[in-house]
């Protein structure tokens, strides 16, 4: 899925998706430092300015609502009809007297037509500047059936019945060519099922003032190398330096376990250990470089360098209960998948203490009851539920941390949505961990990567990987990582353009 174009100064929190109401606290300061209409001028001007690159001169009409996103759309139709295109403004309802877009409104002196939808089909291309990403409320039937009625649509901020802060559809919404947004994107832009009907989002400069900025941590970023960086390997690296990652693998399902074992060694993990007991003589047949051990767990825990156990991948419920507790109980950083979100679900309690679970929605759904709303907001309860990092998986996949931090990585391939790859994930995390980073940031660089592999293996394999294929590119994949933070550090020194 590609990342949202950003046009625009990236020195302040390079990988944010604003909230709306961290939009607004912006807006808010901005308006004490700069003439109220100046970031409306500036807004309208980019998105004129990226139609006027993208298209060639036709039949424009500008549907405009009564906020202050149809104050920007006032503004696209002055600056397109000033270029000499053919431009017509439908207006759902009149700005407010008295406010910016009601001035930007009054500074419109072409045709008006009614707000309907033989106008807005018989139009080349419709603006839709309806409502913008702050919306909280639906969209009515025939205000959406109106915009339904366009044949090509470019969005301002966000298509109209898309969620900003979720990328909920809050009634209808349809889908546009192309979405012009400022300062940031919003998670609305990276979240489907909005994301899905945004097309190319363009985030433009409308030269939001520095100190609008103040006060202001966003929440929310986007997934990126830069948000986090990799483990620095070096000429003094041995394997215990470099981490250690253990295994619980079951008796009866040892291919998971095998497929998490392979993403943690190619990841970067120094030594890999399952820890199988009878199952042990099966996964001997293996890989030769991974260690198998079948002595007791509680005698395997008395080693202190085995830090970071993966339990659930190739696990029945009952070998998870065998096992689990005693991980625990050991103080151990635990990433728990598969079979030991199968057991948890009966009794969430069963997880306290682990570092990080790594569900799809399906199993989300089990742990936690139903998703109703927003994902972001879903993810991040849960994270506080249970106290540990929840990645919720998916073609957007969240990352939530207790404290409060939440990613979106959108850097995947559906090539990933095939039986093993969740478990090559585990492995990816459990290194990175074992490496020694924070457990969302590692959560965070595994999704990453774990979404690049995906990509390199759908290349490599004509677009069907089988979950085997998605260890070898994992090497490149920390390379082009470690090249795109330094690159992104660079920038934000810089402050130059993304
Ligand atoms: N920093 C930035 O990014 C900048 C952002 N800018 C622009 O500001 C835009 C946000 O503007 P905004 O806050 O005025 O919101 P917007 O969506 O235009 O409309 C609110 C109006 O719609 C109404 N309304 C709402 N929902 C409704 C529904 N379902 N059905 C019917 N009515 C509904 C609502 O009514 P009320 O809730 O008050 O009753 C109110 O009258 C943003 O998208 C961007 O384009 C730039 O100008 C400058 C810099
Ligand atoms: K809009």
């Amino acid at each position: 899925m590609p990342s949202p174009e950003i046009s625009s100064p990236v020195s302040r929190h390079p990988f944010a998706l604003l909230l709306p109401e961290e939009s607004d606290r912006m807006d808010h300061a901005a308006a004490a430092i700069l003439p109220s209409t100046r970031l409306m001028e500036n807004a309208g001007w980019a998105v004129a300015r990226v139609i006027r690159n993208r298209f060639s001169p036709r039949r424009v009409t500008v549907a405009c609502g009564p906020g202050n996103n149809g104050g920007d759309g006032y503004v696209v139709a002055r600056n397109l009809a000033r270029w000499g295109w053919s431009v017509r403004v439908a207006a759902l309802a009149a700005p407010k007297p008295g406010t910016p877009a009601a001035e930007m409104a009054a500074c419109w002196t072409g045709l008006m037509v009614p707000f309907t939808a033989e106008e807005l089909a018989g139009a080349d291309l419709v603006v839709d500047a309806v409502f913008g990403s702050g919306l909280k409320r639906p969209v009515a039937d025939d205000v959406a059936a109106v915009l339904a009625a366009a044949r090509e649509v470019v969005a301002i901020d966000m298509p109209s019945g898309v969620a900003g802060a979720s990328g909920e559809i809050l009634g209808k919404a349809r889908d546009c060519t192309l979405t012009v947004t400022f300062v940031r994107p919003r998670p609305g832009h990276v979240l489907q099922p909005g994301s899905d009907l945004c097309g190319e989002v363009i985030c433009a400069d409308i030269g939001m003032p520095d100190a609008a900025w103040d006060g202001i941590t966003p929440v929310v970023q986007h997934n990126k190398p830069g948000l986090w960086s990799l483990p620095v390997s070096g000429d003094g690296d041995y394997k215990y330096r470099r981490g250690v990652v253990s295994l619980c693998g079951g008796a009866e399902m040892p291919g998971a376990t095998r497929l998490s074992a392979r993403g943690a060694r190619r990841s970067g993990a120094g030594l890999v250990r399952i820890s199988a007991g009878e199952g042990a003589p099966a996964y001997r047949l293996g890989d030769p470089g991974l260690i198998v051990d079948d002595a007791p767990l509680s005698e395997l825990l008395e080693d202190a360098r085995r830090k970071v156990w993966i339990c659930g991948p190739g696990l029945t419920e009952d070998e998870v209960a065998a096992t689990l507790p005693q991980l625990l109980k050991a103080d151990r950083i635990v990433l728990a998948d598969a079979g030991a979100l199968a057991w948890g679900a009966q009794d969430l309690s069963r997880l306290k203490g682990v570092a990080a679970v790594t569900p799809h929605i399906g199993e989300f759904r089990k742990l936690f009851g139903p998703v109703e709303g927003s994902r972001l907001d879903a993810a991040l309860a849960a994270a506080k539920r249970i106290n540990a990092v929840v990645v919720m998986k998916g073609p957007d996949t969240i990352i939530a941390a207790p404290d409060g931090r939440l990613a979106i990585n959108t850097h995947a391939s559906s090539a990933l949505a095939t039986a093993g790859s969740g478990d090559t994930l585990t492995g990816v995390i459990a290194a990175l961990l074992a490496a020694g980073m924070d457990v969302w940031e590692g959560c965070c660089a595994g999704v990453w990567l774990h979404g690049e592999a995906g990509i390199e293996a759908g290349k490599a394999h004509g677009g069907w990987p089988l979950a085997e294929d998605l260890d070898l590119p994992l090497g490149p994949a920390r390379a082009t990582a470690t090249r795109l933070a330094r690159e992104a550090g660079d920038k934000k020194a810089t402050g130059s353009l993304l």
